[in-house]
């Protein structure tokens, strides 16, 4: 899968300054100005293809939780929308925060959402590994989905179940059967997109972003077992709670927002 150990835990775990990139002018997370952003008709729909099946496991990486799948081959594929090429999926994650009233990465004419939703994929159509994608500008494809606190999220729930078992950094847990799809809002046609970074180190600018217009609904007690990951390992004398691990949002440097409707 995408995230070999080494590389992951370069993330430090309590890392949440605003780390500056040097002269990264396409840096993220950003507020998305709904007015600003300019409707783009070329936007095709988007399309996704993944298989349940591919599921390989669920992991704590002291800084999120990932579910991680199977990345060898073209099964879990994304096209369309604003990309040139197909990309697979390697993983999915979350950011949320202490407290329901902020958690997301991407803001909305600066409103906070309590969490987002991250699935990250790959361009398979010029790259052969994960890693070596990371580092290009047009290597990654990253969806991103808001989450609102409401009526329970069934097929969240599944997710939900596993995360005691992955209470600590570094624990992992075996998970084969969870389709991705099943997490994305009714509505996958409305959606913004610009050029940006990975929001974690190393922070390179090698992302399309494409941020779903509509969110999704998860319960309080759902989202409060999120908060009970914990970013420290079993040996640690003190234990952290896996909270507020999302970056803060950064300048457009004159980037343009792309919207897939008016
Ligand atoms: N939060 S985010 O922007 O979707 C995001 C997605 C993926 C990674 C990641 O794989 N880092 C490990 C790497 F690439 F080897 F350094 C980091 C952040
Ligand atoms: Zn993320």
């Amino acid at each position: 899968a995408c995230s070999s150990k080494y590389v992951l835990s370069q993330m430090h775990p309590m890392w949440h300054g605003p780390l500056e990139v040097p002269g990264g002018d396409h840096q993220s997370p950003i507020d998305i100005a709904v007015k600003k952003a300019v409707f783009d008709s070329e936007l095709k729909p988007l399309e996704s293809s993944y298989d349940p099946q591919t599921c390989q496991q669920i992991w704590n990486n002291g800084y999120s939780f990932l579910v991680e799948y199977d990345d060898t081959t073209d099964k879990n594929t994304l096209k369309g929308g604003p990309l040139q090429d197909k990309y697979r999926l390697c993983q999915f994650h979350f950011h949320w925060g202490e407290s329901n009233d902020w958690g997301s990465e991407h803001t909305v004419d600066r409103r906070l959402f309590p969490a987002e939703l991250h699935l990250v994929h790959w361009n398979s159509d010029r790259y052969t590994l994960f890693e070596e994608a990371v580092m290009e500008e047009n290597g990654l494809a990253v969806i991103g989905i808001f989450l609102k606190v409401g009526k329970r999220h069934e097929g969240l729930q599944k997710l939900v179940d596993a995360l005691p078992a992955i209470r600590h950094k570094d624990s992992v847990v075996e998970f084969n059967r969870f389709d991705p799809a099943s997490l994305f809002p009714s509505n996958i046609d409305d959606y913004w997109t610009y050029h940006g970074s990975l929001t974690t180190p190393p922070l390179t600018e090698s992302v399309t972003w494409i941020v779903m217009k509509q969110h999704i609904e998860v319960s309080h007690d759902q989202l409060a077992v999120f908060r009970s990951l914990l970013f420290t390992s079993a040996e640690e004398e003190v234990q952290k709670s896996m909270v507020n691990n999302f970056r803060v949002q950064q300048p457009l440097r004159g980037r343009t927002v792309r919207s897939s409707f008016t």
